[in-house]
């Protein structure tokens, strides 16, 4: 965001215009916010302004909101003069009151606008302040955040000490990790975007990695069925089951696969399950997969390309010896739950068969854990509490040679090129038995498709959170699938 304001001034464009902008835009969300309430008899619009340019900010909008006819208080922290300055400019822009801020806030406010701290953070929240944080996350009025709830971490969504709690937040030119990382992404409320007059065209220059998980990341890229295709260019995937008593997890999986759009899909069962398997399968095939040197005859049929191992699957050598025959062959694998956990005690294994001798331009492996499995693989990673879970996914995706599925409410892509996604759909029903199951199955329809690996992972993530949100409360994994045929319907009209 500082290259974008630096590229954007030095091209002629006023530091205040930029301000006065942005004090613009933090207005017009307020009086959105207070839409419907007279400002004659409503209580007051608290502004809270920190030193730096947040602070600006804020005496810019609270000076639009004063133009509007609302009852504005700035409460100001620091000397903005001292500051110098676009905060001084914005402090002379605006013409109604101001008082130092104390912990002792006005009794009747309706609406608090938060400018204390945004990317300036630089450390804790403590004493005075955070008391005055604490009452204003108290009180019954609403509260609207200027670029990043005071206390939230713009890089890490970490808080700082202690961070506000906003019912709305706007922020300037693009969303940064912080708005979308818990906790950061739950202190933001909704969060507004606004164009400021930074133009799209820095980013040619800045050539960010990090995005923000949606269709337009990849929907140009998703393969769907061809009218002159047949069900092999959509590819075969395989779903390895667990014994037979745990073998719902990858019919779960293998029935995502099919209806995300694999060609065709098959499982890899056990002699102990065939039976059980067989009694559940229908358009799903079956095949039995007795050790590894069943696998390595299977793996003849060079149409089965992208292959899933882990769910229900039991931890131990078998799931080593499988996952290394699959990559060893040149196959794409997606591996989950005990096939992560089955190289717990030696994870620089699994990471040489992912990178196959260097010999994979690109990466064949896909690791989908949730954060206990993450901690399994990347022990260091994840006790690092420096960095952020965007961070810790980029580390691991490097170190491992695959793309890296880091599951939470906050789920994070990484690609070993140093892309990375975050995605913030979904819905709070979706933590239940047996989802993660269903995202091997949607992402290993994706490989199956031949959709790069990168961008497979992401459209799955976001696939099966939309699915989550159509469906909404009340929802299992089951159903999950069944709601995929709308959510390629809605992919299918964006692209068009
Ligand atoms: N051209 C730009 O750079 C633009 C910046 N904008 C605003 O500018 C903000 C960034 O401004 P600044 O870089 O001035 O930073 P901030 O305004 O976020 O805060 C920096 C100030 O807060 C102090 N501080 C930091 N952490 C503290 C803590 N825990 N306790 C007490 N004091 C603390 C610092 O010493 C410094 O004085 C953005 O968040 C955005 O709101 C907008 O005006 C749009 C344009
Ligand atoms: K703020």
């Amino acid at each position: 965001m500082a290259e974008a304001d630096r590229i954007t001034i030095e091209g002629g464009f006023a530091g205040f215009s930029l301000m006065i902008e942005a004090g613009r835009g933090v207005a017009d969300a307020a009086l959105a916010m207070l839409k419907g309430l007279a400002p004659a008899v409503s209580g007051d619009v608290v502004c809270l302004a920190g030193p730096g340019k947040n602070g600006g900010d804020a005496l810019v909008a609270a000076e639009f909101l004063r133009r509007a006819g609302w009852p504005v208080v700035v409460r100001q922290l620091g000397d903005p003069l001292s500051s110098g300055g676009d905060v001084a400019e914005a402090f002379r822009f605006y013409r109604g009151r101001s008082e130092p801020i104390t912990s002792d806030l006005p009794q009747r406010v309706t609406l608090f606008i938060d400018g204390l701290f945004g990317a300036g953070l630089s450390r804790p929240i403590q004493g005075e302040l955070a008391e005055i944080v604490e009452a204003v996350n108290k009180s019954s009025a609403r509260i609207l955040a200027i670029d990043l709830p005071s206390g939230i971490c713009g890089r890490t969504g970490a808080v700082l000490g202690t961070a506000v709690k906003a019912d709305r937040t706007v922020t300037f030119f693009r969303g940064k990790p912080g708005h979308l990382l818990d906790p950061g992404r739950s202190h933001c409320g909704v969060l507004d975007i606004v164009q400021i007059g930074i133009e799209d065209t820095v980013l040619q220059t800045i050539r960010p990695t990090c995005f923000r998980n949606g269709p337009a990341l990849w929907n140009d890229v998703r393969r769907r069925p061809q009218a002159s295709g047949h069900k092999y260019d959509r590819g075969h995937a395989v779903v390895f089951s667990g014994p037979a008593a745990r073998t719902g997890a990858a019919r779960l999986s293998a029935s995502a696969a099919l209806r995300a759009g694999a060609g065709l899909v098959t499982m890899f069962s056990p002699p102990s399950a065939l039976l059980v398997n067989a009694s559940h399968l229908t358009a799903i095939m079956l095949k039995r997969c007795e050790g590894a040197e069943d696998l390595f005859e299977h793996l003849k049929d060079d149409r089965l390309n992208a292959f899933v191992l882990g769910p229900g699957f039991g931890v131990g050598k078998a799931a080593r010896q499988y996952a290394e025959l699959v990559l060893g062959a040149g196959r794409l694998l997606v591996l989950d739950a005990d096939g992560l956990t089955s190289f717990a005690d030696d994870p620089n294994r699994l990471f040489a068969a992912s990178r196959n001798g260097d010999r994979e331009p690109r990466p064949r492996l896909v690791l989908t854990p949730h954060m206990g499995e993450f901690a399994r693989l990347f022990p260091d990673l994840a006790e690092d509490t420096t960095l952020s879970k965007l961070e810790k996914t980029k580390h691991a995706s490097e170190r491992s040679g695959a793309i890296v599925v880091l599951k939470g409410a906050d789920t994070v892509i990484a690609s070993p090129d140093g892309r990375a996604a975050i995605n913030d759909t979904g819905t709070p029903w979706l933590a239940t038995a047996g989802t993660g199951d269903v995202l091997t199955g949607i992402l290993a329809a994706q490989l199956a498709q031949r959709t790069p690996a990168f961008e497979a992972a992401c459209m799955s993530v976001w696939m099966h959170s939309r699915a989550a949100e159509l469906f909404g409360p009340g929802l299992i994994a089951e159903d999950l699938p069944g709601q995929l045929p709308t959510v390629l319907t809605e992919l299918e009209r964006l692209a068009t």
